[in-house]
């Protein structure tokens, strides 16, 4: 066993060595061949063997090292056949016959590829390098002599008509072939620079079938000798890598092996087929050195090509794949279907696969396999090939001339177990190398997972429990998995300090009042723009000293480009400080609500990103902060709009620390505003996530419609229920902000009114969770930014967040700048130093992407309406009986218990 672990290290070292020896060469590298139940990608990320489950669940299981197409494998999908090129995976789907991709290309979009013609339906899809093309199914009427073929991809990108049937389509490197059905001659298109392989197509030959190489093509003859002939070229890297001649196969991929084939493949330089009389696999063509000889004494079903190996399913019972060649491990531990299931019969010359694992899941379909043609010299045949057996072949002993007859003759057919003898240890061994693997990862990350959960669970429990706050602790570690990462804290100012920033509290610094505080406009000393908010301070509403600790713990932990940031606080004697980044646009309240030119601001393309915006704020709170955070409070006027229009949620006065079980809900009053408020929640007392959800739905209304959540001037004040029954109907334009000119095209904003109305469902059960909503979200802009109006499109990226850039960036935003800048700014950047750094990567809008803003800071207007909107006539008794028709008196018939920041 020791050896064969040694053995099996040994090769894994030889994978990697090659994997980097030729890492060069990856990005020419193609993807190749015609669908099929089994599939390779290779690319710089590593090659990837996926097959369809030998289950009959038509199922995909992928093993391989390119973490982009074994992480996102479409597990739940079934497919009917697939296919594969560089970096990335196709399967047909079952269901909708359409294809779908996952892995990585820059060139072809995964998941379904675009653009698609609506409710086209594909016999076939076939990989290239950087490309796919799927064949349509045979039209119809007139045009049914007509074939069509979409591709996706590199160079590619377009619908091709061909007159005539085509039956079969094969891609190679950055070309495709397909095969007429009447004649059945080959032909080629796209281009062939490197390989000529379209101006060398035979086109007087008729084929049975055929395949596509890197560079070259090789078909099966129609007739019965079923000769390969193979025609392009294969030579062009010979000074690149050393070939060498390992097996009885040509060197020229051209000269192909004079023995009838089942079927055939193309490798990047080789190709391979299956010997029709002994189903045993022979290649030919260049192989690079250290390359494994296929196996032989075994038999094989199905077989397809990667750049420098091959895999094929075992013809046994166990359908365990093997491989050969370089760059691979030789046995996979993943039993995979023989070949695609059909519904219809067998043509003559195919037998119906029949194994105990019966792969094919729908009843009356099955796969069809070639039967084996005739039986080769010095055999005889015991059988006919039947509908469910292939034709079987004995040894001939009285005419024995080889010597594998000889020694089959004299050891009385033991031929085949002195073979196992040898290869099944080192089989066994490998596949017992791949579990032990396999169990060291799945180990990891389950005691990974637990570690996170039980260090989640504890925070809450410290939090929670103890009360008093490690805000205040120097050695406090908020977040358990940071150990010995000093975390971000907020500032402690002095009254005076605040005084000074904002003028002594002046009425012309107040920016903005909420229900039971003020807001104010402040310059620090080092010229940070802030926004100072001031609590005021009543009998009923004052907290004690450990709660207002609490929320500011709870702040300080949280860090996401799109929540609003606590810079510092303030607590001496009665007074309540806390100091927050100044958002230069004020709020998307005053936007939405205030005056025409503030309307008009926000285009469509704006509102929405801001939505996605908020979302991922909101998404961030649900999702990733430990424990979870409920925000209770989601509305327009706690959407902070800055400099460059992008969007920060704000005022976690009301939040609460979920469960870290989400399952169980935190039994709350009430506490939020009207028009927002989960009516769940008001009504039960039943707190979770999801009335996040709700109210975010109703922010979403608000975005499209211009109106606010609630207002009486409209016969229908409530705007869910004015709005919820227009979408349903179908009718969005009729809900569109009348101050915006509609987009040409719909569908975007129609896909958010229907995320808005599943948002503001009833039972939070049924409401869709944050994650899912920001990514109906994200779509919906991305499809809304392809309209041609946009002119400066704002792209959603990648980018990685929890640095102090936005912080610094706010503070370098400033206008005020004083003459102590540089000064602050070193203080700044101590302070910046104290921030965790967030080890959780969140899609964002990338800064150098983001439109510049062409509005003036409108901070006059923002306090302006900001002041109107204080007296905005929302009467409570109004709003109470209107969500009291809906679902009826709150229980306990309380009040709406309104309890706020400090
Ligand atoms: N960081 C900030 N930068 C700029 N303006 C702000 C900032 N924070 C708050 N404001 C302004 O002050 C207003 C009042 O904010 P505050 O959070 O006190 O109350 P609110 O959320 O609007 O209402 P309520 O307290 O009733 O929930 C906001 O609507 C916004 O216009």
């Amino acid at each position: 066993m020791k050896i064969y672990s040694c053995k099996a290290m040994v090769f894994l070292a030889q994978i990697i060595v090659f994997l980097l020896f030729f890492s060069d060469l990856w990005p020419r590298i193609l993807g190749l061949g015609s669908m099929s139940s089994i599939a390779i990608s290779y690319g710089e990320n590593g090659p990837v063997f996926c097959g369809l489950k030998s289950d009959g669940s038509h199922l995909v299981i992928c093993y391989g090292s390119n973490p982009a197409i074994t992480r996102s494998i479409p597990d739940h999908f079934p497919f009917i056949g697939l296919t594969a090129g560089n970096g990335f995976v196709c399967g047909l789907l079952m269901d909708s016959n359409q294809p779908y991709c996952w892995g990585r290309t820059g060139f072809i979009s995964m998941g379904t590829p675009q653009p698609m013609v609506k409710s086209s339906e594909y016999l076939e899809i076939s990989a290239g390098d950087n490309h796919l093309c799927g064949l349509r199914k045979p039209l119809m009427g007139k045009h049914r002599n007509t074939s069509l073929v979409d591709c996706w991809g590199y160079n590619m990108t377009k619908s091709y008509q061909f007159g005539g049937q085509i039956q079969s389509i094969s891609a190679g490197s950055v070309f495709n072939c397909g095969l007429f059905a009447q004649n059945r001659s080959v032909f080629c298109w796209g281009d062939e620079t490197e390989s000529r392989v379209i101006e060398l197509v035979p086109k007087e030959l008729k084929f049975q079938k055929f395949a596509a190489g890197g560079f070259h093509v090789c078909g099966i003859l129609d007739g019965v000798k079923s000769r390969v002939i193979c025609w392009g070229k294969s030579l062009d890297l010979e000074e690149e890598i050393s070939a060498s001649a390992l097996y009885a196969g040509q060197l020229n991929v051209d000269l192909a092996p004079d023995n009838p084939m089942l079927s055939v493949i193309g490798g990047r330089f080789h190709a391979c087929g299956i010997r029709s009389y002994d189903r045993q696999v022979v290649c030919w063509g260049y192989f690079v050195d250290g390359s494994t000889p296929p196996p032989t004494g075994v038999k094989l079903y199905e077989i397809a090509g990667g750049d420098y190996f091959t895999c094929g399913v075992l013809a046994e019972t166990s359908l365990l794949p093997v491989c050969w060649g370089a760059g691979f491990p030789s046995a996979l531990p993943l039993p995979v279907a023989p070949g695609v299931c059909k519904s219809k019969p067998c043509s003559p010359d195919f037998y119906e696969f029949n194994n105990a694992s019966s792969p094919c899941k729908s009843p009356g379909s099955h796969i069809c396999l070639p039967c084996s043609n005739g039986c080769p010299n010095e055999m005889y045949q015991i059988t006919e090939c039947a509908l469910t057996s292939d034709r079987r072949c004995g040894y001939n002993c009285s005419s024995c001339k080889s010597g594998d007859c000889f020694s089959h003759c004299s050891n009385g057919g033991k031929k085949n177990e002195k073979f196992w003898s040898l290869q099944l240890p080192i089989v066994v061994s490998e596949i017992a190398f791949a579990l032990f693997f396999v169990i060291v990862v799945v180990l990891t990350s389950v005691l990974y997972v637990r570690y996170k959960l039980s260090n989640c669970r504890c925070s809450v429990k410290s939090k929670i429990g103890h009360g008093n706050s490690s805000f205040l602790d120097d050695s406090g570690k908020i977040m358990p998995e940071l150990d010995g990462i000093k975390i971000r804290r907020a500032q402690k100012f002095t009254y005076e300090q605040l005084e000074i920033a904002t003028d002594a509290f002046k009425e012309e610094s107040l920016v903005g009042k909420g229900s039971f505080s003020r807001v104010f406009k402040g310059v620090l000393k080092d010229g940070t723009m802030v926004a100072v908010k001031m609590a005021i301070m009543s009998p009923d509403m004052q907290k004690n000293s450990k709660e207002f600790h609490t929320e500011l713990d709870l702040l300080s932990r949280l860090n996401h480009a799109h929540l609003l940031n606590l810079l510092g606080y303030c607590e001496e004697g009665g007074q309540r400080l806390l100091v927050y980044e100044f958002m230069a646009n004020g709020s998307l309240h005053q936007h939405l609500h205030g005056n025409k030119e503030l309307k008009e601001q926000l285009d469509w393309i704006r509102r929405v990103t801001i939505a996605v915006q908020a979302a991922r704020g909101i998404e961030y709170l649900h999702g990733y902060a430990c424990p979870p955070v409920i925000h209770r409070d989601i509305k327009s006027s706690n959407i902070l709009i800055d400099e460059e229009h992008n969007a920060r949620v704000a005022d976690f006065g009301l939040s609460l620390l979920g469960p870290a079980n989400s399952s169980s809900p935190l039994a709350e009053l009430p506490a939020g505003t009207l028009g927002y408020l989960d009516p769940e929640y008001y009504r039960l007392h039943y707190l979770t996530t999801k009335s996040d959800v709700y109210s975010f739905g109703v922010l979403l209304l608000e975005i499209i419609s211009g109106r606010k959540a609630i207002d009486m001037k409209y016969e229908e004040g409530n705007v869910v229920e004015w709005a919820v029954p227009l979408i349903k109907a179908d009718d969005i334009e009729a809900i569109l902000d009348p101050v915006l000119k509609p987009p040409s095209d719909l569908e975007a904003l129609k896909r958010i009114a229907n995320v808005a109305s599943k948002c503001v469902r009833m039972r939070g059960k049924e409401r869709p969770s944050m994650d899912k909503v920001t990514t109906s979200l994200e779509r919906a802009l991305a499809l809304l930014m392809g309209t041609p109006c946009n002119e400066q499109p704002i792209l959603p990226t990648e980018v990685v967040l929890g640095s102090s850039r936005l912080h610094k960036k706010s503070s370098q935003r400033s206008g005020n700048r004083s003459t102590s800048e540089t000064d602050g700014a070193d203080t700044e950047d101590q302070r910046f130093e104290l921030r965790a750094p967030s080890w959780i990567t969140f899609p964002s809008v990338a800064s150098s992407q983001r439109r510049k803003s062409s509005i003036s800071d409108s901070d006059a207007d923002v306090k302006n309406l900001e002041t109107k909107n204080l007296g905005n006539g929302i009467s409570l008794g109004d709003g109470l009986r209107s969500l009291d028709e809906e679902i009826g008196p709150a229980s306990p018939p309380e009040l709406l218990f309104l309890q706020h920041n400090f």
